[in-house]
């Protein structure tokens, strides 16, 4: 009786023990969804750090961070607003920013990068951090359509390595991917199960293969709606009323890619199709290439296939 109850305390105090590792969390990069991870995790009481590459850019992510917990306030105190006050500046104390990741990392538990879409600029980020982190620091990124095991191979850390994958907007939308790469320790794939857990999201577990589940089903998708366009056989707005009565979707195909980024949209196809030319889904599209050559990248910039306020 005496084992059991020690083997269930001990049992105990190993999960707890898994839930109080990720406490500190750094997330690189302050765009649209590493704003949103940070708003998450400090919401449900995790230390952030936020990393970008300039002051500008980590002002207007706070900013944005704000403005997302106003929205979120004003539902949760519709009956006493005063309250929202305290609630939003109560979770803006658990962020702090900085342009230094090397130096924050050091008393980090979990590093979430969600910086630009490009293999070669994550490896050298994270190559930098994997000399200044700790041992037991987990890495994470969030990548849309690399894979993780070609991003975790600049570091020493490949069983300390997974991939985390959020989606927009990241206050309202539930899912995580949780991806394990074959270097991947099962000890930090639970623990990233946890840590997704601990942000109120619901994880799935994938393998690393490309765009994981949602996105090797919803970029072809989008892309396609782009190609039955530029065909001529559907206005961008009767494709996406099209899409949101017939078939039930929150947003249509062009609305959601002007949310995601015409520049993230395209790093993701042009990717896979250097890997599989062949494939007629991830061709690449002369209206997006178009579009994010004039700089019209979407709702970030104001403008991508619609103009937006
Ligand atoms: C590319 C990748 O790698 C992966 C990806 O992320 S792919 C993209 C995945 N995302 C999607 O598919 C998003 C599809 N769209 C949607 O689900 C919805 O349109 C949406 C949740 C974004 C907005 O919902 P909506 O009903 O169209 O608009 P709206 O009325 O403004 O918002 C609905 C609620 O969400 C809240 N909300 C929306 N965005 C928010 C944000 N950033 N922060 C806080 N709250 C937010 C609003 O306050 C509102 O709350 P109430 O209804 O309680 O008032
Ligand atoms: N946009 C979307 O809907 C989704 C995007 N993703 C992925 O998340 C990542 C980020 O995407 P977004 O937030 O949309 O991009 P974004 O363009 O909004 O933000 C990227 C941010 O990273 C910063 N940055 C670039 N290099 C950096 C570096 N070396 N160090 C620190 N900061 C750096 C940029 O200044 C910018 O603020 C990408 O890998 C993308 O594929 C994942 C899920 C959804």
């Amino acid at each position: 009786m005496a084992f059991v109850t020690r083997q269930f305390i001990r049992s105990l105090s190993s999960s707890a023990a898994l839930h109080a590792a990720i406490k500190h969390v750094t997330i690189i990069g302050g765009g649209l969804m590493g704003a949103g991870i940070a708003q998450v995790a400090a919401s449900t009481g995790h230390s952030v750090v936020l990393v970008d590459t300039s002051e500008d850019i980590l002002k207007k992510s706070a900013k944005g961070i704000e403005s997302s917990l106003k929205r979120v306030a004003k539902k949760k105190f519709a009956e006493k607003p005063e309250d929202g006050e305290a609630f939003i500046q109560k979770i803006l104390k658990n962020i702090s920013t900085s342009t230094d990741a090397a130096s924050v990392v050091q008393g980090t538990d979990l590093v979430v990068e969600a910086i630009v879409e490009n293999l070669k600029v994550k490896q050298d980020l994270f190559g930098a951090l994997d000399k200044a982190a700790p041992e037991h620091t987990i890495f994470a990124s969030n990548t849309s359509s690399l894979p993780i095991a070609d991003i975790a191979s600049s570091t020493a850390r490949l069983d300390r390595f997974g991939g985390l994958h959020f989606f927009n907007p990241v206050p309202m939308m539930k899912l995580v991917e949780v991806i394990k790469a074959p270097g991947t320790s099962q000890q930090t794939f639970d623990s990233l199960l946890e840590f997704s857990k601990a942000l109120g999201k619901h994880p799935v577990s994938c393998k690393d293969t490309p765009g994981f589940i949602v996105n090797r089903l919803l970029v072809p998708y989008m892309l396609e709606a782009v190609r039955l366009h530029e065909r001529g056989h559907g206005s961008k707005e009767d494709i996406d009323v099209a899409m949101k009565l017939g078939a039930g979707y929150p947003m249509g195909p062009f609305e959601l890619l002007d949310y995601v980024g015409l520049d993230t949209s395209k790093f993701i196809i042009d990717g896979w199709h250097e890997k599989d030319p062949d494939n007629p889904l991830f061709a690449p599209s002369p209206l997006l290439n178009k579009l994010v050559a004039e700089g019209k990248l979407g709702k970030k910039t104001g403008e991508g296939f619609y103009k937006h306020k």
